[in-house]
């Protein structure tokens, strides 16, 4: 069995580093290196790294005995100076001593693979690694802590009593009533579905609401985009048509991460390069899961304006009436009539607060922080299968033989099985951990 190392810590300098090992032959490695020879397993111990007769670092070294590890394997964790040329040092030694270099989350993987914990807190490992916000990482530490595989084995066990059921009916037909395990199904289905609503809420806490700013040419959405960001992000001056291409920059406002996407400003136009740019506009807008209007409240509203309102007409959005310092010449009324508008100087440095707070206020109710939800694509796609399993055998339960819908039910099981990782392909899981660091 090989023995695995690698630095824990990130590439720079730091007060301290990590290096660390797991495998049988962690120990043993450590102590062809190490000043102190008698280690307590699950003991900090201070000591020098001595290799080729010169002091490499003064360390302080721990040596875990499996199984009760992060990988239930022997470990043995090093803490030297967090200079890198430190932790590559040492490094290099315990290469030269026997150990190999860990693979990209391999660490997490023995943890997987051994049992300690399943793929869906393995994710979450990687996520506590990757969060951008507080939210993000409650959310996964809530998944690491188990609470989502709860949720699902709640489900797997609906799922394996049905199957029992299915298996009665089989052996004795005249056993209970058909409906009765009809609304058992419906049950699961509703249980799923609920699942795939929970991601939608989970994509706003982990990758933000997207949010596109429009309008025609020269309404302010640069200075609002500079505005919100706190800085000259993109170009402004007088000149209509100066963004030519959409601008992207993320910001976090109270917990809730925002994508903002500044565009070209819409309006008719024969030049080529423009056009394009508003063709970019209108997909940014559509794809958008909120949309700011700006419009310029000195003037009346133009075709232009209107055309944009109509675009934009189903989506969650707020009007945002601007340059109101020069005085107000906009029919309010109109705007109002397709949807909430808010009223600011961009130049003055008024309204853009209000803005955020209205869009929070819009956006906040959908996004429950506290409901620990599945998180990615894999999650999405298994839950969707099992989705449609049910659906076949509510379909077939009137219709088919049990052992028909037992078939189905087994196939649903699988399915949210794999979420967790069980009766998974090796393929899919080292799909998973390739995303990881290395020395996680
Ligand atoms: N120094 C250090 N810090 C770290 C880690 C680590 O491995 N080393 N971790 C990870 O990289 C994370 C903590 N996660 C861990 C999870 C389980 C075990 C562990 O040894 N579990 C055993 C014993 C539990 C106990 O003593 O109660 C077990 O589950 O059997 C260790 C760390 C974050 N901080
Ligand atoms: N008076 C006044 N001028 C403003 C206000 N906000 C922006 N401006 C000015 O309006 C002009 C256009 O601003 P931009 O932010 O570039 O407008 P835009 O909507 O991005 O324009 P395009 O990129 O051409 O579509 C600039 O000269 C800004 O300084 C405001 O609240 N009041
Ligand atoms: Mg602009």
């Amino acid at each position: 069995m090989r023995t695995i190392a690698a630095i824990s810590t990130p590439p720079g300098k730091g007060g301290i580093g990590i290096v660390r090992m797991s495998g049988e032959f962690s120990l043993e490695i450590l102590k062809k290196i190490f000043t102190k020879k008698e280690i307590r397993p699950r003991f900090m111990h201070y000591g020098k790294i001595i290799y080729e007769n010169r002091v490499v670092d003064e360390v302080m070294a721990c040596y875990f005995n499996k199984p009760y590890t992060y990988t239930c394997e022997d470990m043995v964790e090093i803490y030297c100076h967090g200079g890198y040329v430190s932790c590559l040092y040492i490094l290099e030694i315990l290469l030269k001593l026997g150990a190999v270099p860990a693979e990209a989350g391999e660490f997490t993987k023995l943890a997987f693979l051994n049992g300690r914990i399943d793929l869906l807190e393995a994710e979450a490992v990687e996520g506590i690694i990757e969060a951008e916000s507080k939210e993000e990482q409650l959310m996964y530490a809530d998944v690491l802590g188990g609470k989502l595989t709860e949720k699902l084995e709640s489900v797997l066990n609906d799922v394996v009593n049905l199957i029992s059921e299915c298996e009665a009916k089989i052996d004795y037909p005249e056993l209970g009533d058909v409906d009765d395990m009809k609304e058992k199904l419906e049950k699961i289905h509703g249980g799923l579905i609920s699942f795939l609503d929970d991601e939608k809420r989970t994509t706003y806490i982990r990758d933000g609401l997207k949010l596109a700013i429009i309008g025609r040419p020269n309404v302010g959405k640069s200075s609002l985009l500079n505005a919100l960001t706190n800085k000259e992000r993109a170009i402004v001056t007088e000149i209509a048509g100066t963004t030519r291409d959409t601008i992207e920059e993320t910001i976090n406002y109270e917990g809730l991460t925002i994508r903002l996407i500044d565009t070209a400003g819409i309006r008719s136009t024969d030049e080529v390069i423009e056009r394009e740019g508003i063709k970019l506009s209108k997909k940014a807008a559509e794809d958008a899961d909120f949309v700011v209007v700006v419009l310029d409240g000195s003037t009346p509203l133009q075709a232009d304006d209107f055309e944009i309102m109509e675009l934009v007409k189903d989506k969650e959005k707020v009007f945002l009436i601007n340059k109101e310092d020069k005085g107000l010449k906009i029919d309010l009324k109109s705007v109002e009539k397709y949807g909430e508008y808010i009223i600011s100087s961009i130049k003055n440095d008024s309204g853009v607060r209000e803005l955020l707070d209205a869009i929070k206020k819009r956006i906040v109710h959908e996004i429950d922080f506290n409901v620990t939800s599945i998180f990615n694509i894999r999650h999405v796609d298994l839950i969707e299968r099992a989705i449609s399993e049910i659906e076949t055998a509510i379909r077939d339960i009137d219709v088919m033989p049990f052992e028909i819908v037992e078939v189905s039910l087994r196939e649903a099981h699988e399915y949210i099985s794999m979420i967790l990782g069980r009766d998974t392909s090796e393929d899919i899981i080292d799909r998973v951990f390739r995303d990881f660091c290395v020395g996680k």
